[in-house]
């Protein structure tokens, strides 16, 4: 079955208040996109990459590519004004209706070639396959007047990319429109009624989103 993953970077980074934007910051040297990129050819040279970048970006990132002599193949796409519409953008560009389809954030470079094997795997078998870890502290829902209640951190999972379906549940669900209740292609999926099945993932596979996030991933990555 043909393989395809969308690799999101098409976001503003607002939360790492960063000058260049979060996908191009350097960790030893190398911009966070590269590593995700390579991460996902390593694991196989048959598969189809597709990048999704702000356009006004596309410039800028040619540049970096030239100057560290990168040279990977992939399809280069225009992200949208939300995640939601930055994915069905990178859907857009697969020709295929029968494969698999994997997302993944741009700035989780920290992506083990186990963990996206076993996401396209259990895709195949499950037709939705989500990474997720279960949480380590303890966990209580906020209410109104200052309240908060404990509740029962077995029951919650924290969710992660790669996210990998079916081409055609893909489809169909991200033809079904946008809603902001939207954070990840799980809870679009969920919306046009597809069971998530989910795989376990890594604690190590961080979401670069502030700027204490990058220390974390100098230590966990080699250069
Ligand atoms: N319109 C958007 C918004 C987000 N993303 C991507 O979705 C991933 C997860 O989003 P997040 O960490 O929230 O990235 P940003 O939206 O860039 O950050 P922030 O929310 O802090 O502005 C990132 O790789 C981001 O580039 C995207 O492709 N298109
Ligand atoms: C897709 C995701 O990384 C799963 O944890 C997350 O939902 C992205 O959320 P954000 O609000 O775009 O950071």
């Amino acid at each position: 079955m043909q393989e395809h993953v969308i690799i999101v970077a098409g976001g503003s980074g607002s939360r790492m208040k960063s000058d260049i934007p979060k996908q191009f910051l350097p960790i030893h040297g190398i911009p966070v996109l590269m590593y995700t990129i390579r991460a996902f050819r390593n694991y196989s040279a048959q598969l189809n990459i597709i990048v999704v970048l702000p356009k006004n970006q596309f410039d800028f990132w040619q540049e970096l590519c030239d100057r560290r002599q990168f040279s990977e193949t992939y399809q280069l796409v225009e992200g949208g004004e939300t995640r939601f519409h930055s994915v069905k953008n990178g859907l857009q560009q697969v020709a295929d209706n029968d494969g698999l389809v994997a997302v993944h954030d741009g700035v989780r470079p920290i992506i083990s070639k186990d963990i996206i094997a076993e996401s396209f795997l259990k895709a195949a078998e499950f037709g939705a396959a989500v990474v997720s870890v279960p949480l380590k502290d303890s966990i209580r829902q906020v209410g109104e007047n200052d309240t908060n209640n404990a509740l029962n951190r077995e029951t919650f999972r924290l969710i992660q990319t790669p996210q990998t379906f079916r081409l055609d549940w893909m489809r169909q669900s991200f033809s079904a429109g946008y809603q902001p209740t939207f954070t990840d292609c799980a809870s679009v999926l969920e919306a046009s009624g597809y069971a998530i099945h989910l795989i376990e993932g890594s604690y190590e596979n961080i979401k670069i989103t502030t700027p204490e996030d990058l220390r974390w991933a100098e230590v966990y990555l080699k250069p």
